[in-house]
């Protein structure tokens, strides 16, 4: 039983997909990355990797057509969100708001495929809506209705703010949305395959990712990326603050992966449109800043960027507040995590992994009395 053990299961087969894999760079249902961020849209890439196949025309309208029709929650929804405390992180907001959403979800408890592919396209809808709401009533606006006539990246950025967003900004926020979308058998992924291993439903499980997605060492290091980032004031002193953080054994958010020890593609396709952003906006500084962390903690390290670290400076660079970064991968990740709770429910085993005991032999009860 104990051949197999491998800390935090490092290099272990955890199970089968047929949704992405990570073994020669990243590539969704056959298709890489690059050419997705290249040639594709968010949209159809959440149709890929939801049904396994791009859209025909018809298939892409139609999908349109379910993610409008979806776009709105319940007002009951939105009264809650008004209730959390100001003080709570939008991704701890995210966590209730998919477990809340289920009461109003007509199909909550049906487990067919068909119906969990619905449920799917529905919380993609629906998952923008409450980023952008929450943000606005934390800061005491109105929210903002969907626009039926924009694209899901795009209605995001008008839900937030209530003004058009220009063709580069949605098309920067489309690309991280793409490359965000799925990744195998993370620790979110992996953690809604757990949960409904038991049969649970399909909200629960999302529930739980959201959960999984929220820790630093996960989605959460985009958030903590840009953190570090401004703790370090100019290129000039970049290479005296990551000296320093390298001494006192800093573990530098952004960089790192469990999987890819020569570079994330993401992180290297991303850089290029994120320098570009940051051209365009006057954030150079920044970019130099951290091009000067990036080559430090590679030649001292080993360690390459993961994807957080540009998209950290993307969202930067687009005005977004940090405490959405997480939110916004949460956004673009409900597809993968759909894709693999169906693909777990159509071929379901229970997940039930062993452990090898550390702890006590056996003993015997003793009376109150005769405890020291
Ligand atoms: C979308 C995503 O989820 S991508 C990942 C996002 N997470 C981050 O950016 C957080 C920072 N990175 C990390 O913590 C790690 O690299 C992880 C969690 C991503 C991968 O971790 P693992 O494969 O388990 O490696 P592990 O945590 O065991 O680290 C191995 C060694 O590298 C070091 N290391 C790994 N990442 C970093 C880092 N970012 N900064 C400094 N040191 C690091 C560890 O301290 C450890 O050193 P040691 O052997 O001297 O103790
Ligand atoms: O695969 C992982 O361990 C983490 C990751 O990069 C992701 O989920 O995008």
């Amino acid at each position: 039983m104990t051949e197999s053990y491998s800390p935090g299961l490092e290099g272990i087969v955890a199970g089968e997909t047929a949704v992405s894999t990570v073994e020669t760079g990243l590539t969704y249902r056959g298709y890489t990355i690059e050419e997705l961020g290249e040639k594709s849209n968010y949209e159809e890439v959440a149709y890929l990797v939801l049904h396994g196949e791009l859209p025909t025309a018809a298939q892409a309208a139609s999908f349109r057509q379910r993610l409008t029709e979806a776009a709105h929650v319940p007002p009951e929804v939105i009264d809650t969100l008004r209730s959390i405390p100001k003080s709570a992180s939008t991704m701890d907001v995210l966590r209730s708001a998919a477990s809340l959403l289920a009461h109003w979800e007509p199909e909550v408890n049906d487990n067919s495929h068909d119906a969990n592919v619905r449920k799917s396209e529905r919380l993609i809808a629906k998952m923008p809506i409450i980023v952008a709401a929450r943000q606005r009533l934390k800061d005491g606006q109105q929210v903002i209705a969907a626009d039926q006539g924009l694209s899901l990246p795009a209605n995001f950025l008008w839900m937030l703010r209530g003004e058009k967003p220009s063709e580069r900004q949605v098309k920067a926020l489309d690309v991280s949305f793409i490359l965000y979308a799925e990744h195998e058998f993370n620790a979110s992924a992996f953690s809604a395959r757990c949960v409904v291993s038991t049969l649970s439903d399909l909200h629960s499980g999302i529930t739980a990712a959201i959960g999984a997605l929220k820790g630093p060492l996960h989605g959460g290091a985009n958030e903590r990326a840009m953190e570090v980032l401004q703790e370090v004031s100019s290129p000039a002193e970049a290479e005296a603050w990551i000296r320093k953080a390298l001494a006192e054994k800093r573990r530098i958010m952004g960089f790192g992966h469990r999987v890819y020890k020569d570079g994330d593609p993401r992180a290297v396709y991303l850089k290029t449109l994120t320098t570009a952003v940051a051209k365009e906006t006057g954030h150079d500084d920044l970019e130099q800043t951290a091009e000067i962390i990036e080559t430090i903690v590679r030649t001292e390290k080993k360690l390459p960027p993961n994807v957080d670290w540009p998209c950290a400076r993307l969202y930067h660079y687009l005005g977004l507040p940090i405490d959405l970064y997480t939110p916004l991968f949460v956004v673009a990740r409900i597809v993968g995590w759909s894709a693999h709770i169906i693909e777990q429910l159509d071929n379901n085993r229970l997940i039930r992994p062993r452990a090898i005991y550390t702890g006590l032999a056996e003993r015997k009860w003793q009376p109150l009395a005769a405890r020291g």
